[in-house]
């Protein structure tokens, strides 16, 4: 099998950065039916122009390439150990190349094993089949989104909905949950897999298996056929809007599989996959591992341009922010402007907020923009080039983030999803604002990217050290101000009032 290396590592560079053609062509329609001039809609032409940025220049469409997991089928007779044995060299190669992101983390010393190989990763099923081919399916999907699967056992309560029963009725009331908890922080609009039945964990597993239908194909039981066009329908109906800016999509897809269960258990579980939704695979020949095919495409297809022009097309009233900023910069901004960033930043995620709370930062903040990212990054010689640089879901630094306005002064925090009223009422007494950017859109903010200008706190690896970067025109919107608005809170609210009206 003297190709198998060669065509496992097409798969995974194809895989993160080239979207497949059921998801452009659901993103084309999100597109087209959300309401030009919205923030929702600047959201989804930001990630149209992204999805071509990767595809042009082979470069992961989203920084977070995510837990690599390889459903593998094999004929008998095939030797499982050398296919295991190539993918993990395929999955360091790509790491290497930049085309993944180093993602795997040792849980108990934090270490990032920085080729994405260690304890349990990448994840791979075998299984045995009837065909003379070997397959390869590979799913690269992210921390964000994978932190917004949930699962539910019924009978239970829902936010809004009131009693979920042990029936189809029930398990849709969890899945509208399931949508409406995730608001933004998933980056919506998310597709979604559903397992009915079974235990936690083959449940969650079966949950997961369902991303790999296409977001065009019918289920082949009429009643979850009809559960998930009716789940779709009413999601897009809440009012969450890509990103949760709000606006009229939620979801791009809903995929929804039955499992016998324990008479005891009925669990609802729900896997939650980000618009950057980054599957594909392979048919090869068992004795050579050349491709034969590829799955999710029609070889009578072009790869179809998303964006209608290149670049993004600025307004002229846009506001320039110069770092350092100052507090009464910050307060003269609102939510909903849109600003454009013109200097330096510094990036920090998980581990440098954790640091921040025991320690003093390396650098001086003070009027200092504070990006929510993990970027990856790759070195040519003693220079750093930024590959891919979308941000990361702020709610995990809420713990944090009022600490570190007050502490070192920070006048501006980037990042996705939104925070929470600690962090309002943080950057109301700072002086300080929540600048939204589009999660997913890597290649879009890593074109911002003119020079790295150092790194700090290295140790903690490429995806949590402190970056310092310089840029040109980083575009992000105010969704969370000085003065006590967060866009974030109200969408959460009116979109919770219209979940309620989804009750009967
Ligand atoms: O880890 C990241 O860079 C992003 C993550 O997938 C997230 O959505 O928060
Ligand atoms: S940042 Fe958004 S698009 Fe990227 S992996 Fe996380 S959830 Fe998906």
């Amino acid at each position: 099998m003297e190709f198998l290396f060669n065509s496992l590592l097409e798969l995974i560079t194809q895989t993160s950065t080239n979207l497949p053609p059921d998801v452009r062509a659901a993103m084309g329609i999100a597109l087209k039916q959300e309401t030009p001039g919205t923030q929702s809609h600047q959201a989804l032409s930001i990630m149209a122009t992204n999805i071509d940025m990767a595809h042009e220049d082979q470069g992961p469409i989203c920084q977070d390439t995510g837990m690599p997991t390889f459903i593998v089928h094999t004929p008998v007779g095939v030797n499982q150990l050398v296919i295991k044995k190539k993918i993990k060299e395929a999955v360091a190669e790509a790491t290497r190349l930049g085309k993944l992101r180093p993602n795997s983390v040792d849980s108990l010393t934090g270490k990032n094993s920085g080729n994405n190989l260690g304890e349990e990763t990448p994840v791979i099923h075998f299984e045995q089949w009837e065909h003379d081919e070997i397959e390869v399916k590979l799913v690269l999907k992210g921390g964000g989104c994978e932190n917004k699967n949930i699962q539910y056992s019924l009978p239970c309560d829902l936010d809004h909905l009131g009693k979920a029963g042990r029936d189809l009725a029930g398990v849709r009331k969890c899945i509208l949950h399931a949508v409406w908890q995730a608001q933004g922080q998933g980056c919506a609009p998310g597709a979604l897999g559903v397992c009915i039945g079974s235990d936690r964990a083959h449940g969650y597993d079966l949950a997961k298996m369902q991303l790999f239908r296409t977001l065009d194909d019918v289920n082949p039981n009429p009643e979850l056929a009809a559960l998930e066009a009716e789940i779709v329908a009413e999601a897009n109906r809440l009012g969450i809007g890509a990103m949760g800016l709000g606006g009229g999509v939620a979801l791009i897809g809903c995929k929804i599989a039955a499992a016998n269960r324990l008479p005891a258990s009925f669990f609802v579980s729900v896997a939650y996959d980000c618009w950057a939704f980054r599957r594909l695979g392979i048919r090869m020949d068992a004795t050579s591992g050349v491709i034969t095919q590829w799955l999710y495409r029609d070889p009578e297809r072009p790869v179809e341009r998303m964006a209608k022009e290149t670049g993004f097309p600025l307004t002229g009233r846009e506001v320039i922010l110069t770092p350092p900023l100052t507090a009464e910069m910050m307060r003269q901004l609102k939510v909903g402007d849109v600003v454009l960033i013109r200097g330096e930043m510094f990036t920090g995620r998980d581990a440098v907020h954790a640091y921040l709370m025991k320690n003093p930062p390396p650098v001086d903040l003070n009027g200092a923009v504070l990006y929510h990212c993990g970027p990856v990054m790759l070195k040519q010689g003693e220079e750093w080039f930024v590959k891919a640089a979308g941000p990361t879901t702020s709610s995990r630094e809420e713990p944090y983030q009022a600490d570190v306005l007050r502490n070192y002064g920070v006048k501006a925090v980037i990042g996705k999803g939104g925070m929470g009223k600690k962090t309002l009422a943080g950057l109301k007494e700072c002086g300080a604002v929540y600048l939204h950017g589009v999660g997913g859109a890597a290649q879009f903010y890593a074109r911002t990217v003119k020079k790295v200008l150092g790194v700090h706190l290295f140790d903690f690896g490429v995806p949590e050290a402190m970056w310092h970067l310089k840029v040109e025109d980083f575009m992000a919107i105010v969704t969370m101000d000085a003065h006590g608005n967060s866009l974030h809170a109200e969408v959460e609210q009116a979109t919770g009032d219209v979940l309620e009206t989804m009750k009967a």
